[in-house]
């Protein structure tokens, strides 16, 4: 069994996987981690193998603690990939994005990908058929947009993300709900509208923290799933480890 990490911005999410099928799945502050790896370590004692995946340094502390309980790999920019990345700065690309890439390689192969990642930040990235990763965009996610509101004014109310009653928003609270959201959901269904000019086939993932809010509200067909990434880092572990 194997133990899947995605150390994320604000969270950190772990799977626990029996061969592709995902079993466990938490979300947990950072400084749950210990205790969450030992509970589950007891729980499922077959876990032999982890991967890692983080958007940020970690710590030795960290490395250490996990290696010296698992066979692990740490996912990063020489780890082998199922996709080649023609992105002009590889070696700057998230490591959060190449998972979500390589899960669009497995579970969609031969389609032109369209990956939409609404986190901490808003990601976007393209594979095509022939399985070259293109890049994307990145923008802040709605958590981020209604903090920097508040953080840069001295008027605006920090709010708690909330579906706009109307458009036209006729107050403070429902103006700020009003651009958040509603330019949220414009800018995916402008970006989705775009690729698929280009790309008409187009399959479009949507996942991360906020999908399943945004997902009921978007006018584009799209998937909607919470454990993309987790799976894109099982297919890279279980790639790597039959090499
Ligand atoms: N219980 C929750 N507490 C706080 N935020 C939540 C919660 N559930 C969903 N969210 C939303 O999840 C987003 C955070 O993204 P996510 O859960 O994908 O993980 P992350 O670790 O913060 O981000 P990323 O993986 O993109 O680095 C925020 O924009 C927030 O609106
Ligand atoms: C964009 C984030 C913060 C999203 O988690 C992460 O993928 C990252 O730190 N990326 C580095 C820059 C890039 O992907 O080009
Ligand atoms: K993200």
């Amino acid at each position: 069994m194997n133990l899947v990490i995605d150390v994320g911005n604000t969270y950190i999410k772990i799977g626990v996987f029996d061969k592709s099928k995902i079993v466990h799945k938490c979300v947990i502050e950072q400084s749950d981690f210990e205790k969450t790896v030992s509970i589950l370590q007891n729980e499922y004692p077959l876990i032999t193998d982890a991967i890692v995946s983080a958007v940020s340094n970690l710590s030795d502390d960290f490395v250490k603690s996990i290696k010296k309980k698992f066979k692990t790999v740490f996912l990063d920019h020489i780890v082998k990939m199922p996709f080649e990345n023609l992105y002009a700065t590889p070696t700057t690309l998230g490591i959060d994005r190449l998972a979500l890439v390589a899960a669009a390689v497995y579970q969609f192969p031969k389609k032109d990908v369209l990956v939409i990642d609404a986190g901490t930040c808003i990601t976007f990235d393209f594979k095509n058929q022939r399985e070259e990763y293109l890049g994307g965009a990145i923008s802040p996610g709605l958590k981020m947009r209604y903090e920097s509101l508040h953080n840069f004014t001295a008027k605006l109310p920090l709010l708690e993300i909330k579906e706009p009653k109307k458009t036209i928003g006729n107050s403070t609270e429902e103006a700020i709900h009003s651009g958040v959201v509603n330019g949220v959901l414009n800018e995916i269904d402008g970006l989705i509208k775009e690729y698929c000019n280009i790309y008409p086939g187009l399959t479009v993932i949507l996942t991360g923290g906020d999908a399943h809010f945004l997902s009921k509200r978007l006018k584009n067909s799209i998937f909607a799933t919470s454990n993309f990434l987790l799976e894109g880092l099982n297919y890279i572990l279980a790639f790597n480890n039959s090499r």
